[in-house]
């Protein structure tokens, strides 16, 4: 048996460069793992993967992320081996956050080792691939910059520790929608990557901070307005920078200490918004 952390993402900067020929949007972005995670659970079993979820909402078939994970190893691999994966899941659903792609990495990962394929990150990354943009990062973790659909990952210097607000208003946003709907002359600012970067280098939280943009926000914004609100709502209680997830509507804010992180939360919660966690950054993944 194998247990292992799922850690959800957030992109401090997301810039979306254009619409490619295959539907895909070629993207910038710099994505950071935090704290807030699922467990995953691997039993090996004879043949057959079967999964099993701790929540409603969500399929525990072969449409779950997890278990096409398993499935797309094992063919991969050649191998008849069967596993029963159980998921404990804590980060929500469709919020931004890389839930499923975070599962569907530590499957990977997971098996590689519970059914000793030895295969490398190489390999795994380009299985990843093929599950969503977001697993590859979700296989590495930390600071890093993902590229052409997002699936291209490499390291930056780490964010310096921070805690992170979490606030999900309750409003669904698919992101094929978001995408969709995204036109470029309706952001009004985008992330400047390389300035980041250097404030990245530096270790300069507040020099990244100040900095992060998500284009994606033009679309949701004016479709939602409460995210606009909530983001206004963390920057009045003290977080130092507050920004949506990935295609939303998760809105993060950070702060240094978890004092100043209790408050913003605490807060947030009197004025009614509904999902509310705290997280920390997270550097390296097991
Ligand atoms: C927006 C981001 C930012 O990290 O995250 P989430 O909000 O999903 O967490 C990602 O780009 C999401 O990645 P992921 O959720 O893995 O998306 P995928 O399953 O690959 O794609 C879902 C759909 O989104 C659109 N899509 C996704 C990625 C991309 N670079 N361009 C796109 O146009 C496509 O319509 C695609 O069919
Ligand atoms: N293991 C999983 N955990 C969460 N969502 C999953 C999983 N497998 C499939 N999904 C589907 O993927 C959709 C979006 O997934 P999720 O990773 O939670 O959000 P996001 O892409 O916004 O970061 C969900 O609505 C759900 O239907």
């Amino acid at each position: 048996m194998l247990t292992l952390n799922a850690y959800a993402k957030i992109n401090l900067a997301l810039d979306v460069l254009y619409k490619r020929p295959d539907g895909y949007h070629e993207v910038a972005m710099i994505m950071q793992a935090i704290s807030l995670s699922d467990t995953v659970t691997l039993t090996r079993q004879p043949e057959d993967i079967e999964l099993s979820v701790n929540i409603r909402g969500l399929a525990a078939d072969a449409s779950n992320l997890a278990y096409r994970a398993a499935a797309l190893l094992r063919d991969y691999a050649k191998t008849a081996q069967g596993v029963h994966i159980k998921l404990d899941k804590r980060i929500p659903l469709a919020a931004g956050l890389a839930g499923g792609s975070a599962d569907a990495a530590a499957v990977l990962k997971g098996l590689n080792l519970l059914w000793e394929l030895n295969l490398d990150m190489e390999e795994l990354s380009k299985l990843a691939a093929k599950l969503g943009s977001d697993v590859p990062f979700c296989l590495y973790g930390g600071t890093m910059l993902a590229t052409g659909r997002g699936e291209k990952v490499a390291p930056l210097s780490p964010l310096p520790s921070c805690y992170v607000i979490l606030a999900k208003p309750a409003v669904e946003v698919p992101t094929a929608w978001v995408y969709g709907q995204f036109k470029a002359d309706k952001a009004l600012a985008r992330p400047d990557i390389a300035v980041i970067r250097q404030y990245l280098e530096l270790g300069d939280l507040a020099g990244v901070a100040k900095r992060m943009v998500n284009v994606l926000e033009s679309v949701t914004i004016p479709a939602y307005p409460e995210i606009a609100r909530i983001k206004e709502f963390m920057l009045e209680y003290g977080a130092m920078a507050a920004l949506m997830s990935g295609s939303g509507p998760t809105v993060f804010g950070l702060t240094e200490s978890l004092e100043q992180a209790e408050t913003v939360a605490g807060r947030l919660k009197a004025r009614g918004v509904p999902e509310i966690f705290i997280a920390e950054t997270v550097s390296e993944v097991e």
